[in-house]
């Protein structure tokens, strides 16, 4: 964990545009490629269609955005900006009806919220941005180290907690992640908090072991309050590319995945995966990490995220 508070910062949207340099670039270079040529026909599209597939955005979405570039516009010249539109306006439609904000419902007391995902995905750096976010909005809230699989996760969650000043309920490692996830929510019932968030060990997805003890975890959160976990947040880390499809689909079979947090996208990112992913599961995605910080936790927003996809400036 780096702490970039002392360092000039760049804004999040240039962080992300950035991030999302390498889809942009390779995108704009095709689109460059096509201008130079006289006239948009099929063999055009096809590389346009090529280009979009290779940045992750998926088979569908790319042969909309190809049919969209196309549609009345054979046989004429084009600009890399027309194509640039296009190309935003189409990923924006696919991305606005999963843009949502989380909402804290008051009236559950605590609002549970399971964050689940694979290793080093950025699960217990996004706990800590979200309980700073959550403690500026007045709300009192807990951590639970459900990672018990790891010390050193126990510790980067503690030390999250005494960042952001908030109660953290953690166990010895390789204790049952289960009865300290009960354990946390029924301290949390006691002391009046307002937002719960459990940590939890980062698992593959196809370890059927792991993913039964996420399943029994959401089982015994359940014994405490039958509405509990209100939220079952999946975090996903955008460098993976297309393997994220196969994360979502499997957390969402074992915990009921409620909603997606990208993070990485700072980085050598390829977020045209969460296109795809918008497309296929319809997952509202509330928040994108741009880097380590407790700051670095921006709201998902459609119409930026299209744009720097997009390599519009
Ligand atoms: N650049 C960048 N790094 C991030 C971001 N989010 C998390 N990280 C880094 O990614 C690494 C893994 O993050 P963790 O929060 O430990 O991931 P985890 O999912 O809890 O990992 P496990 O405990 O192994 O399951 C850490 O070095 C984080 O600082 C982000 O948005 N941008």
């Amino acid at each position: 964990m780096n702490d970039t508070t002392d360092t000039p910062k760049l804004s999040w949207w240039r962080r992300l545009s950035n991030g999302l340099k390498r889809t942009s670039s390779s995108l704009g270079t095709a689109v460059a490629d096509l201008v130079t040529k006289r006239k948009l026909d099929r063999a055009m599209l096809d590389d346009i269609e090529d280009v979009l597939l290779r940045a992750d955005l998926g088979t569908e979405v790319a042969v909309r955005i190809a049919d969209a570039v196309g549609t009345g516009r054979y046989d004429k010249a084009i600009s890399a900006d027309e194509v640039k539109d296009v190309v935003a306006t189409e990923v924006e439609k696919v991305l606005s009806p999963v843009a949502k904000a989380l909402e804290i419902d008051a009236d559950k007391k605590p609002f549970v919220i399971l964050v689940v995902g694979v290793n080093g995905s950025g699960k217990t750096t996004t706990i800590g941005k979200l309980s700073a976010k959550f403690a500026s909005e007045g709300r009192k809230v807990m951590l639970a180290a459900g990672d018990t699989f790891r010390a050193a996760a126990i510790e980067q969650l503690k030390v999250w907690g005494e960042r952001t000043r908030t109660p953290v309920i953690a166990g010895a490692q390789g204790s049952d992640s289960a009865s300290l996830a009960f354990n946390a929510l029924t301290a949390a019932k006691e002391q009046n908090i307002d937002v719960l968030l459990i940590d939890t060990a980062g698992r593959l997805q196809n370890k059927a072991e792991l993913m039964n003890e996420l399943e029994k975890v959401v089982r015994v959160i359940r014994k405490v309050d039958a509405t509990a976990p209100h939220a079952v947040l999946l975090v996903l880390d955008a460098t993976v590319g297309q393997n994220a499809l196969s994360q979502v689909e499997a957390f969402h079979r074992t915990a009921g995945v409620t909603g997606l947090v990208m993070t990485k996208l700072d980085g050598t990112a390829r977020g045209g995966i969460l296109v795809a992913l918008a497309e296929k599961f319809k997952l509202p995605v509330h928040f994108i990490g741009v880097g380590e910080g407790v700051d670095d936790l921006a709201p998902f927003t459609a119409r930026d995220f299209a744009r720097a996809i997009a390599g519009i400036e």
